[in-house]
């Protein structure tokens, strides 16, 4: 992360829709066909659900969206930026200000504890720590105590945490802060049925509270009823 000016979407910090797609081709592989996106849009505060056989481009989707990668051909814009008109420095900030993350493998620092890995996305952004209420600590204790982690767990190492509890530690880290999207990326793959389901309602719940846009990857069809939409991506032939 460079600097800590603001990213070029402050002007547009009331943007209705949340993410665009249009004719978007992305090709890791130039002597494989390039994985080809329909036209997505999704609505400030929407969520959705994403799903689609392995290999149909999800994850790849995601990293799209986060900047990670940049599209072959088309238009991809996040609060009304268009993400290939920023440089690779602004495109980090702009993830920073504006986009919270659950992988599968959660990507916690093992070095940190459980407070300061959620507080993480405060500490690197000035836009999340400004809205973080009432403070960057204090929302990060009322988001794991949201999520159910006793507080006896807050100050020691996130690796003491069971599977399940790093999980939540990993949405409450992505939702401090207020980011206006939150890609998750099969979060829910490694938990049983019911804290599955009290993960998803949870996760919805905050997400809700604080306006985020979510885009959730999963093979669990499940699911897809908690959500406002699905979309099912198809294997390019
Ligand atoms: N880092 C990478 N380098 C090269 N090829 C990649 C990379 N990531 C994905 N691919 C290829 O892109 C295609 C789409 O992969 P992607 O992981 O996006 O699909 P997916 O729908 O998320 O699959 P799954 O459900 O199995 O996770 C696959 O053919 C995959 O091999």
């Amino acid at each position: 992360m460079s600097s800590q000016t603001d990213s070029p979407a402050d002007s547009s910090a009331i943007a209705r829709e949340a993410l665009r797609i249009s004719h978007v081709k992305f090709r890791w592989d130039p002597t494989q066909p390039p994985l080809v996106y329909p036209e997505i849009t999704l609505d400030a505060g929407e969520h959705l659900f994403l799903r689609g056989p392995s290999g149909s481009g999800k994850s790849t989707l995601l990293s799209l969206l986060g900047g990670l990668i940049l599209p072959d051909t088309g238009t991809l814009s996040l609060l009304g930026t268009d993400l290939a008109g920023l440089t690779s420095g602004q495109r980090d900030r702009f993830r920073a200000d504006h986009v919270g993350v659950i992988f599968q493998q959660f990507n916690l620092v093992p070095y940190l504890t459980t407070l300061d890995n959620v507080m993480l996305p405060c500490r690197l952004s000035r836009k999340r720590r400004r809205r973080a209420l009432p403070t960057a600590e204090q929302e990060a204790e009322s988001l794991l105590t949201a999520l159910g982690i006793p507080q006896s767990h807050w100050h020691r190492r996130v690796t003491g945490l069971s599977v399940g509890q790093q999980q939540r530690v990993a949405a409450a880290r992505a939702l401090t802060g207020g980011p206006e999207l939150i890609l998750a990326d099969e979060p829910t793959s490694a938990l049983d049925s019911d804290n599955r389901d009290r993960f998803i309602e949870l996760l919805l719940g905050l997400a809700a509270e604080k306006h985020s846009s979510v885009v959730f990857v999963s093979h669990d069809q499940s699911l897809a009823e908690r959500f406002d939409r699905q979309l099912a991506l198809q294997v390019t032939p």
